[in-house]
């Protein structure tokens, strides 16, 4: 993630400061780059973008990134790379997020620039961002005096300048009293100066505080709704594409309420006060540079409309190759087995080339844009010269009224230009709001916490299946099961078995209530699990999947994470569950024992310490049922044996098993096939019927596993 983040950060970045500053980012770029020169020249053959813009900057580190150990992969970045893509942070962390679909999929869109933006205020958003900021709101509110101060300040200088002017060149030969006014204006004006920084200060101070309190709050809110979605939610949208409402879509919403809000408040309150003053100091010259005004600001409209638009493609582009990046480094193993780094780079680098062909034309429209209001600032200024130099000859103006008035013209011009991004930004944060608002309002199928809880006594755990249908919720037109029947009475170890496929893992997640079946009815003591709380019901249900994902924490963190209360756990508690486990020996022979940090998803583990963790954080609460998927697979037959005797005197277990030797102690074996059970009986009863499909399996992996000692001969 961390290395995904800079990526976006330097490709972002370097987009931005390209238009400003083309030479400078190439030498930059060739820094970046030069921090890994060994792991360069390994790339030569990489197809690149021809310009050494920021397209090329991406596959750059991208390529970087592909060639390293994935756990070693954040040295590679240059203290260089750090300088361009800190400095240009806050534009790359909104690099691409999401808006949903009506089914409540993400789909992904860009974030902040481009993004699909409302084109009026919604009312409702107001009231929500309202209601988000009501916590703050004597920061708020002390930020607005001080805006109200500052901008007072602000806009008193230059008339207070133009005394000054006024007073030395029409001071004649009474230098005595020139030197006592200049003396007292000037004083007045440093005055004035210290209590505008000061303001300033201030209001910059409890508008960032605030605004950050308010997008911990929201990023808080974000989060626990995310992780109270079911499981199928997480079937239709991609983790980045959340990840992104989180960390993105919060920090826009943030920025409007605080700086978006100062800052275009300044720029109202600035306007109105320049063009009063540009009246008082002369009503006439304001009245003619006013008729100047409207149809630049309409050329400004219709050009910054068309800036939007292509804006948004840009950042569609961009997004898709985010995505391709993001997924490719997650699975950086499966890439580097395949050989695939070169290729994905290319792939890469076609995705940024789309973008910089977009952000081609997004820049000849900029260069125009930037020319156009470039140009009418400076006819503005040329014609207040002219007219404010007539009405000078005229003697109906001073040279300091003329300075005075240049210098409101300045600020006007300032504050319009700053009105039109503040409500582009600010539409901004009602686009990202309303995609949070979307996100928080969901409500998850079932809820997380509710329902029927039993006493722990009065569990026993017998399982039932009653006529279940199920299908996914994505692939509803393939259903997995078909009035399905098994009955798993309490205390007894029983082995599911089955071709690939056939639905094994999928009777564990609809044990744990991870989907609701369609039809029919699973129960537990019989009571209908749906009935029951599935909180409650997953904390009497030890779980180890197929493939265990530890999070980098310690490994005791990791056994701990087991329980409800994983602070209140003992190290004589995690060292019952490792030694249950058949963990306790290889954990305490690492030189950290139990401290030992796993990596990411346990990379640091071979699979079968990772099962061996996994199955102790399982048996950590003592669970009164197990659930087993295929957990002992990656271990040698003595471990599996010697894990798988511990597990089946502890409780009631299920065991999902390929390895049909390990399923010999359960007291019986469910076969699963076409959608339903299609046999379940003792394993000797089974491996007597010559005709059943539990002994076709069985005979199967005999004849493989004997072709495979002869093939070793
Ligand atoms: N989250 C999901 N969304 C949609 N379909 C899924 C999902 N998970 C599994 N499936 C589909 O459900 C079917 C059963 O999968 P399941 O993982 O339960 O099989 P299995 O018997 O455990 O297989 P294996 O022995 O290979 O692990 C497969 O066809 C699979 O493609």
């Amino acid at each position: 993630m961390r290395l995904l983040n800079r990526m976006s950060r330097c490709s972002h970045g370097v987009s931005k400061f390209k238009l400003a500053q083309p030479r400078m980012l190439w030498l930059d770029h060739r820094q970046t780059l030069s921090a890994a020169p060994r792991r360069k020249r390994q790339f030569t053959g990489v197809k690149s973008s021809a310009h050494p813009a920021f397209p090329l900057c991406s596959p750059g580190l991208f390529m970087s990134v592909l060639p390293c150990s994935p756990l070693r992969g954040l040295s590679i970045f240059s203290p260089h790379t750090r300088t361009v893509t800190h400095t240009l942070v806050a534009f790359a962390s909104s690099s691409a997020t999401s808006t949903p679909t009506p089914a409540g999929q993400v789909k992904t869109q860009p974030d902040t620039e481009g993004e699909p933006t409302p084109t009026t205020v919604p009312l409702e958003d107001v009231k929500r961002i309202l209601k988000l900021a009501h916590p703050e709101r004597w920061k708020l509110a002390a930020a607005l005096g001080f805006l109200t101060i500052s901008s007072g300040v602000t806009m008193s200088s230059p008339f207070l300048l133009g005394k000054v002017i006024d007073t030395i060149y029409t001071a004649g030969a009474d230098t005595e009293a020139m030197t006592a006014s200049l003396t007292s204006l000037c004083i007045m004006l440093t005055g004035v100066f210290l209590c505008g920084g000061a303001a300033n200060a201030a209001r910059v101070y409890f508008m960032q505080t605030s605004g950050q309190e308010i997008v911990r709050n929201l990023r808080i809110s974000v989060f626990s709704s995310i992780l109270r979605q079911e499981v199928a939610f997480f079937d239709r949208n991609r983790t980045g594409e959340l990840i992104n409402r989180l960390s993105a879509d919060t920090a826009v919403v943030g920025r409007s309420i605080t700086d978006n809000l100062s800052d275009g408040l300044r720029a109202v309150a600035q306007a109105a006060a320049g063009v009063s003053m540009m009246f008082y100091v002369s009503p006439s010259l304001a009245s003619f540079v006013l008729l100047i005004v409207p149809p630049l600001a309409g050329l400004a409209v219709v050009y910054g409309r068309y800036l939007r638009s292509i804006s948004k493609s840009t950042q569609d582009a961009l997004a898709q190759a985010t995505q391709l990046a993001e997924e490719r480094i997650s699975n950086m193993r499966t890439v580097r087995a395949f050989g695939k780094e070169l290729s994905e780079v290319n792939t890469y680098t076609e995705k940024t080339d789309q973008v910089l062909l977009l952000a081609r034309k997004e820049a000849v429209l900029r260069a125009g844009f930037f020319g156009v209001t470039g140009l009418s600032g400076n006819i503005m200024i040329l014609s207040v010269l002219y007219k404010g130099g007539l009405l000078m000859a005229s003697q109906h103006m001073t040279v300091g009224e003329l300075s005075a008035f240049l210098m409101y013209t300045f600020w006007v011009g300032i504050s319009i230009a700053g009105l039109s991004s503040f409500y582009s930004e600010l539409m901004k944060g009602f686009g990202a709001g309303s995609r949070l608002w979307e996100l928080l309002d969901r409500k998850p199928e079932f809820p997380l916490n509710e329902g029927l809880m039993l006493s722990a006594d009065q569990l026993k755990g017998r399982l039932e299946f009653s006529d279940v249908s199920f299908a996914y919720p994505t692939r509803s037109e393939a259903p997995i099961f078909q009035n399905l029947n098994l009955l798993v009475p309490a205390g007894s170890v029983m082995a599911v078995v089955g071709p690939s496929g056939s639905g094994k893992s999928t009777l564990v997640s609809l044990l744990l209530r991870l989907y609701d079946c369609n039809s029919g009815s699973i129960t537990i003591d019989g009571h209908d699990i749906r009935d029951l709380n599935p909180y409650w019901l997953r904390s009497h249900i030890g779980t180890v999947s197929q493939e265990p994902v530890l999070f980098s924490y310690s490994i005791r963190d990791n056994i701990a994470y087991g329980a409800v209360d994983p602070k209140a756990v003992t190290t004589e508690d995690v060292y019952r569950a490792a030694k249950a486990a058949n963990a306790f020996n290889f954990i305490q022979a690492f030189p950290n024992g139990f401290n030992t940090v796993v990596g990411e998803k346990g990379v640091l583990l071979s699979g079968g310490q990772k099962q061996r963790i996994a199955i102790a954080r399982a048996l950590l609460k003592n669970p009164k049922i197990l659930l087993l998927d295929e957990a002992t697979s990656a271990l040698d037959a003595e471990n599996e044996l010697l894990v798988q005797e511990a597990l089946e005197r502890l409780m009631e277990v299920v065991i999902i098993a390929h390895r049909l030797s390990t399923i010999q102690n359960a007291n019986a074996v469910a076969v699963l096939d076409q959608q339903r059970i299609a046999e379940c009986g003792q394993h000797v009863e089974l491996l007597s019927n010559r005709q059943g499909l539990f002994r076709k399996l069985m005979e199967k992996q005999v004849f493989i596993q004997d072709e495979h000692k002869l093939a070793l001969r």
